[in-house]
């Protein structure tokens, strides 16, 4: 039996525009669109959203999360349906999981486990790969991912030193390739060998809390990798995107290449948009200690830059890298900060932070809004129109926002599996009031209706169309031999 649903007398807000317009979904997929004057009539037995006064948009997307990673001597406490459920509480339908083999770990063997661990999950996902090592399996694993697995970009840590980091051999090497598949490589952009240098000197120095955290990594630690990784993709004539950009001279770095043509693209978390350094400096310690993430919180004058970056379109997406740690995880790291797990919760609040922030306060149109949390994503990771749009024939994964509805954000509310929230306190107006996942109601007056199992994997297929451009780009810039006529040796 098909399943009808009629979104009736809100305001459409794509990425494009916004207008008043009705909306049928059916089967899981947008059936039809009214024009602003003739709204569309409910079939027989659709249920019926009443959408007046709230905005009707496509899904959030996001596409930097870690649900249930073993990292840093523990598992991130939040798995494929919690996370996905809490997503949908917050309005986002899909997430981009990140698969990160240890070293040595065949790609294929890391990707099938994480495939498992996501079965249960309650929106739609999908997955980067991240390339932790370098021999010919890898090159060969990329090649499989690529073409039957629908996995179109890898991931290279330049931090982690001693766990996943690569070096300048790896990321040569796995940039190639991913130049050769027509994939995208994505990159955590912090010079890894400084952060060990800085992290034993600022222990050594006696600081041995929360605090060293930042010390440990100063934003020029991640402009010097956000130029270089940005460096070699141009030499190399592949896009290249940075994950969780959180200073202005990794801003720097990605604005010079965008302005001089390069395809850069760019990714800034909500909670760098609005959290400052100032928290690691908290007197409690579990406070302190429950920021720790990588990059970190950086001082103020930042967030300015990442907003104006946003603004203007340096930066295209939003984040939230969700990687959850409950307290007693974070204190392992209680004598030595170097030892408290890195990561931050978020996928459930990013939406509102944007909105609250972003829109409420001019920064962002509700169109723009629309682009920076979903559909920009979609096509730099080429799942759009199916995802970020309202096109007939796309994937019904909806958000029926209420621009009006004021929540203040706390660890005693929210759906993610973690005991605190690094929002604690936050007021924000706006949130959703319906989110729909591929035509399924999964939350509705504040209350989750999300069902383990019924997301599902996305394929997605390389040669994004910024593809066409880069290589048209790249056989412009080809070397060409001279012809010459050698002298001959008598002549010398
Ligand atoms: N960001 C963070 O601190 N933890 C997750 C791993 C990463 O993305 O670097
Ligand atoms: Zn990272
Ligand atoms: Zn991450």
């Amino acid at each position: 039996m098909s399943k009808h649903l009629l979104i009736r007398g809100g305001t459409l807000v794509t990425a494009d525009d916004e207008r008043r317009a009705d909306l049928l979904v059916i089967d899981g997929k947008i059936a039809a669109v009214s024009t602003a004057d003739e709204g569309l009539d409910a079939p027989a037995g659709a249920r019926v959203i009443d959408a007046g006064g709230a905005y009707v948009m496509p899904g959030g997307i996001d596409p930097h999360t870690h649900m249930e990673l073993p990292f840093m001597g523990t598992v991130a406490s939040e798995d494929f349906f919690t996370g996905t459920s809490a997503a949908a509480a917050g309005g986002t339908t899909m997430a981009i999981d990140f698969v990160i083999p240890s070293p040595k770990e065949p790609l294929l063997d890391a990707y099938t486990k994480w495939r498992g661990w996501a079965e249960k999950a309650a929106c739609d996902y999908s997955f980067h790969v991240a390339v932790t090592w370098w021999d010919e399996s890898v090159h060969a694993d990329m090649g499989t991912l690529a073409a039957e697995h629908g996995v179109n970009s890898f991931k290279h840590f330049m931090a982690y030193k001693g766990a996943i980091m690569c070096d300048d051999e790896v990321l040569v090497n796995s940039f190639t390739r991913a130049g050769e598949l027509g994939a995208l490589c994505t990159v955590h952009a912090e010079n890894g060998e400084l952060v060990w240098a800085l992290q034993q000197r600022v222990f050594e120095a006696g600081i041995t809390g929360p605090e060293g955290h930042p010390r440990s990594r100063p934003p020029e630690v991640e402009g010097e990798a956000a130029n270089r990784a940005i460096r070699i993709a141009e030499v190399l004539g592949v896009p290249v995107y940075l994950v969780h950009t959180s200073c202005i001279d990794a801003l720097e770095a990605v604005t010079r290449a965008r302005l001089e043509g390069q395809r850069v693209f760019a990714e800034v978390l909500a909670q760098h948009l609005v959290i400052d350094d100032s928290v690691y400096r908290d007197r409690d310690w579990d406070r302190a200690a429950h920021h720790v993430m990588s990059p970190p919180f950086r001082p103020k004058h930042h967030q300015d830059a990442l907003w104006a970056g946003l603004a203007s379109g340096m930066l295209q997406t939003t984040a939230t890298d969700h990687c959850c740690f409950c307290t007693p995880q974070k204190r392992m790291g209680l004598d030595d900060f170097r030892k408290i797990p890195n990561g931050t919760n978020g996928i459930e609040d990013r939406m509102a932070v944007l909105w609250h922030h972003g829109v409420r306060s001019g920064k962002l149109t509700p169109s723009e809004f629309v682009a920076v949390t979903s559909t920009n994503a979609a096509k730099i990771f080429n799942v759009y129109p199916r995802k970020g749009s309202l096109a007939v024939g796309a994937d019904a994964d909806i958000v029926v926002w209420d621009p009006k509805r004021e929540r203040t954000i706390s660890a005693a509310t929210h759906n993610q599996n973690i005991d605190f929230s690094i929002y604690e306190g936050m007021e924000v107006i706006g949130a959703p009031a319906y989110t729909l996942s591929r035509g399924r109601v999964v939350y509705e007056d504040g209350q989750l209706k999300t069902e383990k199992g019924t997301g599902r994997y996305v394929d997605r297929p390389c040669h994004a169309p910024y593809w066409a451009a880069q290589r048209l780009r790249n056989e412009g810039a080809k070397a060409t031999a001279v012809e010459r006529t050698l002298p001959t040796p008598e002549e010398g």
